[in-house]
């Protein structure tokens, strides 16, 4: 049976190390933090802090050297790549700075993608494309591709595509490095209203004021170490 949790990841004592040349960095340390299902936690720190590699770690895209990421109560190190790569498929959508859209397709195949490699049928993947896109605003650029679209309007087409098939958990890494502050808080407002209707858990590695302001819970690296863990003002 599995173990009911009020965190949907955990990671316990992870380290993970890169050797370039006769060079050894420590990108993460001894970091041991919890994640609660249905909040937003802000993962804060400088540039080279190591808040990727943790990101990375906590999907399974990366593999730590010593520790464990226990996710929605199943043991990461336990799982081969393609039960990891089948996890990351249903449980958890992913947000990038730079959006990552593909260039050639439009906003209505963009969103399409994770159905695809799901096999939803093609009249289940039009009508969950197109009431995604609703949610995120764009249900009038369905068929522009990114070029023809503001930053804004991507990162909500790529909200779109994170939250199309109703994953537990989005990892976001700087959803809003790339936009101006008020187009930024325009995404990050989207961003929570859907996890507060749908009940996803948001995880967001960030530099913004805004979305420290916004976080339940804020945990902050130094070096690869964590260095803090604090309540954020949406909790105060
Ligand atoms: N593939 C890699 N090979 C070697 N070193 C790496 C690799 N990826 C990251 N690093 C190093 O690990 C450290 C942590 O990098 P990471 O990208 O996790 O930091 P970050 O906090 O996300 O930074 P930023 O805010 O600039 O994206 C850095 O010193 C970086 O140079």
């Amino acid at each position: 049976m599995m173990m009911m949790t009020d965190f949907i990841i955990e990671t316990e004592h992870l380290h993970r190390t890169y050797h370039v040349g006769s060079s050894t960095v420590h990108a993460v340390q001894d970091v041991s933090i919890q994640v609660p299902t249905g909040a937003l936690t802000a993962v804060v720190g400088r540039s080279g802090a190591g808040k990727t590699t943790l990101l990375n770690l906590m999907s399974g895209l990366d593999t730590p050297d010593e520790g464990r990421v226990i996710f929605d109560g199943e043991d990461m190190s336990t799982m081969s790549g393609p039960q990891k790569l089948a996890l990351r498929r249903e449980k958890v959508g992913f947000v990038f700075q730079n959006f990552g859209l593909l260039p050639l397709l439009t906003a209505q195949e963009n969103v399409e993608v994770p159905l695809r490699m799901m096999r939803f049928s093609r009249s289940e993947r039009q009508q969950r494309v197109r009431e995604a896109l609703d949610w995120v605003g764009l249900s009038k650029r369905l068929r522009h591709r990114p070029y023809e679209l503001s930053g804004g309007e991507q990162q909500r087409v790529a909200i779109a595509r994170a939250l199309v098939a109703r994953p537990k958990i989005i990892l976001a890494d700087e959803p809003t490095g790339q936009l101006d502050s008020r187009t930024g808080e325009v995404v990050l407002e989207t961003m929570r209203r859907l996890s507060e209707t749908f009940g996803i858990t948001l995880l967001i590695v960030t530099h913004d004021d805004t979305v420290m302001r916004a976080a339940d819970l804020i945990y902050e690296l130094r070096d690869g170490k964590l260095i803090d863990k604090r309540v954020g003002a949406a909790q105060t």
